[in-house]
């Protein structure tokens, strides 16, 4: 989906030659440290940011040659943050989702009222769906602003962050659905997590980036050792099979750690 693409802000490269491929029906994760580019490589597939060189596509179609409908049709992108509205209820928002779909008076039909149900039925979020946005708690607030790109009923949906303000119940419901959009709706989705655990989890594919540069791409288990996590974080882990899934499992160094490693050689 992205081809060698070259990225900057003010003349300032920050992704360099990233070539970057969403498994379609599948969940792609990006990982990397803080100002690695993961963000930006997002907002340039969503063509938010126009690369300075490569090309996007989504459905084998070039962005550039996509008007901004055409690509709400095909495209829905959820960033870190957005401003928040002020009064306008969670239904209304919700309902922004499907702008894309409506015709040309811009009245909802049927299908724009069911999408809008779905989407806030999947996110929890149908009981407050009357209340103000900006009078919701931050973790209410982001599962509607996720309730909105998923009325807008894309083949593909790129997610900044979708559990940030989430407690553990609902990070591990948001990211199961995601799950379940890929598997049983075919939708194409790709996330960017902090959580090297979560991404473990949920992700067929993962994508590391380091330094605005794709450091290391595919399945968890190739991709989450000790080596390429110590080598892009710059942090030491011991990366150890999920007691159940088997899946990698990154268990961090941390001081208190060492300090028991230490304290047990000098036993
Ligand atoms: N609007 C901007 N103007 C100038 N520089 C920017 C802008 N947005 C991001 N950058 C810079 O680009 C680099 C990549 O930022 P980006 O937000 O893509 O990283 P990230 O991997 O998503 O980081 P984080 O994990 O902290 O969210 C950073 O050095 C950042 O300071």
């Amino acid at each position: 989906m992205a081809e060698q693409v070259r990225a900057s802000y003010d003349s300032e490269p920050v992704l360099t030659g990233v070539s970057v491929d969403l498994i379609p029906g599948g969940v792609t994760v990006l990982v990397g440290p803080n100002g690695s580019g993961k963000s930006t490589l997002l907002r340039t597939l969503a063509r938010l940011h126009v690369p300075d060189t490569g090309t996007v596509t989504v459905d084998g179609v070039d962005t550039c040659g996509l008007r901004g409908r055409e690509l709400a049709r095909r495209l829905a992108f959820l960033p870190q943050s957005s401003p928040i509205p002020a009064g306008i209820t969670a239904h209304e928002l919700v309902s922004h989702g499907r702008y894309a779909h409506r015709g040309a008076l811009g009245r909802a039909r049927d299908a724009d009222r069911e999408a809008v149900e779905w989407a806030l039925h999947v996110t929890g979020t149908s009981e407050f769906a009357d209340r103000h946005v900006d009078g919701l708690s931050g973790g209410e607030r982001q599962r509607v602003w996720i309730a909105m790109v998923l009325a807008q009923q894309t083949g593909v949906l790129l997610l900044d962050e979708p559990t940030t303000y989430l407690d553990l119940r609902y990070q591990v419901e948001i990211l199961s659905l995601v799950r379940r959009l890929a598997d049983e709706h075919g939708i194409t989705v790709g996330l960017v997590l902090h959580d090297l655990n979560q991404a473990a989890a949920y992700a067929d594919r993962i994508v590391v980036l380091a330094g605005g540069a794709v450091y290391a791409v595919g399945a968890p288990d190739s991709v989450l050792t000790n080596t390429t996590i110590e080598a892009a974080f710059g942090l030491s882990v011991h990366v150890v099979p999920h007691p159940y899934t088997g899946r990698p499992t990154c268990l961090p160094y941390g001081h208190e750690t060492v300090a028991n490693i230490v304290e047990m050689e000098y036993q």
